[in-house]
């Protein structure tokens, strides 16, 4: 199976090392100029354990992504939210009707993004809870070893081959599963994500800093009980309590989760307009309230302002 993964970034980089590891053909397809010439140099150098372990494979920019290339039978998605659809759009040389799309992003609303490029029994979507961090081009560092991916077509018709695509994944020693109710799983992540990245980049903070303060619990609460209130009228029901155990679980983590990394690390633009953001508009949509959401992203929007993110 021919697989590209568009997005070499932190997570990108990480789920190409594994494939690539595991024996697959893979390419990468990134747009950061440093970045493709340090993996051109060196391959993709991951940080495993106080060892840094290289992976050789071919990577190409967008514009270098013509009828010349050969058509891949996955595309893994893992640009930022707000990078999808121009990479799609630059990637249509390598899609055809064949092409399995797979996405695991973060966030709520990126198929209807793929939906412009695949039909929806190529649709994949998903979740990882694996997380990583880029160090400088080219070189990654594992933040956690007990991540998985749950991933689910779209279509029953795409379900065989999504679980070939699980087998891939798992042989990767990225320990995937086929789900059942994939959406529920991206809403419950992004619960997670609603909470730990966009408070612990207000807050200068990573999970288990932000986990320890006296007023976690009752931020979690709120900010949950507002994406469960507009995932219902997006047909998901939250199991409440569980998704606030869920995103507890990360409160002993001294991880600092992506939006950290982008605002506070890198000034870089946040995806807060897919997560917080996204309930907030979905909420004005429903009439459903949503004031932490609403606070939360002009929070991040003023953050971003006073760091002149580019
Ligand atoms: N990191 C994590 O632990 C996790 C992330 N995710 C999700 O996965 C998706 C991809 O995230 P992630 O891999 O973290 O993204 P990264 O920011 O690491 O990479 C995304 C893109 O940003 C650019 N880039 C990254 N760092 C720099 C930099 N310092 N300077 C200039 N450009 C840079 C690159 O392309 P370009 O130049 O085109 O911007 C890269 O392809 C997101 O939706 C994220 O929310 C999900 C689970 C965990
Ligand atoms: C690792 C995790 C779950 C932390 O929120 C994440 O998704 C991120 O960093 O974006």
């Amino acid at each position: 199976m021919k697989i590209a993964i568009a997005g070499a970034g932190a997570m990108g980089s990480k789920f190409g090392w594994h494939l690539k590891k595991a024996g697959n053909d893979v390419i990468l397809i990134d747009t950061w100029d440093r970045n493709i010439a340090a993996v051109r140099e060196n391959g993709v150098v991951a940080r495993v354990k106080n060892e840094e372990i290289a992976e050789k494979m071919p990577i190409y920019s967008p514009s270098e992504i013509d009828e010349q290339k050969e058509n891949v039978d996955l595309l893994i998605v893992f640009t930022k939210s707000m990078q999808l659809e121009n990479m799609l759009n630059s990637l249509k040389p390598i899609i055809s009707k064949d092409t399995y799309v797979l996405c695991l992003l973060n966030g709520l609303g990126h198929e209807d993004v793929l939906a412009k490029f695949v039909t929806r029994d190529h649709i994949i979507m998903g979740v990882t809870m694996w997380a990583s961090m880029m160090t400088a081009p080219g070189h990654i560092t594992f933040a956690n070893e007990n991540g998985n991916v749950e991933i689910q077509c779209l279509d029953p018709k795409g379900k065989d081959e999504t679980k070939e695509i699980v087998k891939i994944l798992s042989d990767a020693e990225l320990n995937a599963c086929y789900s059942e109710n994939v959406m529920y799983s991206i809403w419950r992540k992004a619960c997670v994500n609603g909470v730990v990245n966009a408070l612990c980049a207000l807050l200068g903070a990573n999970c288990k800093e932000f986990g320890h303060t006296k007023e976690a619990d009752e931020l979690t609460r709120n900010i949950v009980q507002e994406f469960a209130d507009v995932a219902q009228y997006e047909g998901v029901n939250l199991d409440r309590s569980e998704v606030i155990q869920h995103v507890e679980s990360l409160f002993d983590t001294p991880h600092y989760p992506s939006m950290y990394q982008d605002l506070v690390q890198n000034n870089r633009p946040t995806e807060i307009d897919y997560i917080d953001g996204a309930v907030w508009r979905k909420g004005l949509k429903h009439s459903v309230p949503t004031p932490y959401c609403a606070f939360i992203t002009r929070l991040i929007h003023a953050k971003e302002d006073i760091l002149k993110v580019k």
